[in-house]
């Protein structure tokens, strides 16, 4: 925060002065999105009776949605629905907008529309966030107001506020996180059931966990999202989208999941940022081979995960339900919360641990720096001798093999299986090169990385 002219709680609007003194009469939202999450932040702030009494204070003013037409799962009095999303970020009465909309374009807009009108803000948009935070940030920094995201990753679980408050005495080294509720579930039923990749899809879209384009799952694009936001605060600085390496989770099959599970291993996408050559870091989203006992190994179905690494706390894991209309409703009215409650105690001075105060970016070290293990399939010819040579090829790039399987066939071919000590990517990807000319090797189908 570099400007001290800040309206955080310094004139507000709701607060009438008369007879009887001062008088707190509620907050008004404007909320842009009414689909699952705003859904379910509507139905928790109308359902506030046993839940934190500020509850009470905030008005649901207007809630912005591209269609009057559709069934809606919550009554709201007629003239406070529109479809003038402009008008919302515009109006002086709003004071919080909340953005739930998704996508990136108008929300980005409607965003910095509504920042520039001097409001703060709530979304739950890791897309806008990762890539345009910097822009969104900067012009928050300088009207003065908040911009909230604790909904943007893991869904309900509590992360950004203990990044940004409870842990940040700490020096954190390691971030590693199930970030992806859909990727979760049909990983973890294509484990347990043998299920097929894309009748779990339809499920975890039916279930609202899906984003309305799947892709951003599937290929890992929203972990890479959220993992860009997480390292931002756990690094203390700025990262740039195109700068997280990041594979989804299609070329994952049943067989990669069997091996696993005999090698003792379960498969998950984990959304990785850790020190490697200080101020280095290496952030990347991958499949990875996650061995059974490591707490990772156990989060399943739509629940995320959260493990942080650091000095002097040592491990802590946030866990719970990383999406649906409910748990990323707490995350969102918990933000709604947090701003009322800095709304009402009128203070002139932003709070510095609820801004953003990031100017420089992260230094990232590239993908083949990553020193990691690796889980490889080969399909070769069934000939004698074909091990010793994959053997030879792994030891002209110092290749340690930790375990080698050969356990089937798939037609013709021999499957064998390779798990590696720990090694230089840059030197993996070399002797697979060479690999891939022997003319025994058919083809490598998986390489995944193994934690
Ligand atoms: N679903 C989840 O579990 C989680 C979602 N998020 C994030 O929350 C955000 C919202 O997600 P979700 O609720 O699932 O999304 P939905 O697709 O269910 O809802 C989007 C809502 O925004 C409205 N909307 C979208 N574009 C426009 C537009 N151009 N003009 C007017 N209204 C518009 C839609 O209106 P209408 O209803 O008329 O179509 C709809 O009400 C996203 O950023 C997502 O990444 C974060 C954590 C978890
Ligand atoms: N599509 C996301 C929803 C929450 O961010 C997920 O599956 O995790
Ligand atoms: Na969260």
């Amino acid at each position: 925060m570099t400007n001290n002219t800040s309206r955080v709680g310094k004139t507000h609007p709701t607060i009438i002065v008369g007879e009887i003194g001062l008088k707190f009469v509620g907050v008004k939202l404007g909320i842009l999105g009414l689909g699952t999450v705003g859904t379910g932040t509507v139905q928790l702030l109308q359902d506030s009776a046993g839940r934190h009494p500020l509850l009470q204070d905030i008005e649901i003013y207007r809630v912005g949605v591209r269609s009057l037409d559709k069934n809606r799962a919550v009554k709201l009095p007629e003239s406070v629905l529109i479809t003038d999303l402009e008008a919302i970020v515009n109006d002086p009465q709003v004071e919080i907008v909340v953005e739930v909309m998704g996508g990136l374009e108008p929300a980005r807009s409607l965003i910095l529309k509504a920042i520039e009108n001097g409001k703060h803000v709530v979304t739950a948009n890791k897309a806008v966030i990762s890539r345009f935070g910097a822009e969104i940030f900067t012009a928050a920094n300088q009207a003065g107001v908040y911009v909230m995201l604790e909904a943007a990753v893991g869904g309900g679980i509590p992360v950004i506020q203990p990044l940004k408050q409870s842990l940040s005495v700490n020096c954190i080294h390691t971030v590693t996180g199930i970030v992806n509720g859909t990727t979760n579930y049909i990983l973890t039923r294509m484990q347990t059931e043998g299920s097929d990749f894309s009748d779990v899809l339809t499920d975890a879209q039916r279930l609202g966990y899906a984003e309305a384009d799947p892709t951003a799952d599937i290929d890992g694009l929203d972990a890479a999202d959220k993992i860009a936001i997480l390292a931002s605060l756990a690094f203390d600085g700025r990262i740039k989208l195109q700068d997280v390496y990041c594979e989804g989770i299609r070329q994952v099959s049943k067989t990669d999941i069997a091996y696993a599970e005999k090698l003792g291993f379960v498969i998950k996408l984990l959304a990785i940022a850790n020190k490697v050559n200080p101020p280095a870091i290496s952030i990347r989203v991958h499949p990875t081979l996650v061995p059974k006992a490591h707490p990772l190994a156990s989060i399943n179905g739509v629940y995320n995960a959260i493990l942080v690494e650091g000095e002097p706390i040592g491990q802590v894991m946030f866990f719970g339900p990383g999406a649906g209309a409910g748990a990323t409703a707490s995350a969102v009215a918990s933000d709604i919360l947090n701003l009322a409650a800095t709304l009402k105690a009128s203070t002139t001075t932003p709070n510095p641990l609820l801004t953003c105060r990031h100017q420089d970016y992260c230094q990232i070290a590239p993908i083949e720096e990553l020193v990691t293990r690796f889980y490889a399939r080969f399909l070769t010819k069934d000939q004698p001798g074909v091990i010793g040579k994959l053997g030879t090829c792994f030891g002209n790039y110092g290749v340690s093999l930790e375990s080698v399987v050969q356990t089937g066939f798939q037609g013709e071919l021999a499957e064998i299986v390779v798990v590696t000590h720990d090694v230089r990517e840059g030197d993996f990807r070399q002797a697979l090169a060479e690999i891939h000319t022997l003319e025994a090797v058919d083809s490598i189908p998986s390489l995944l990385r193994v934690l």
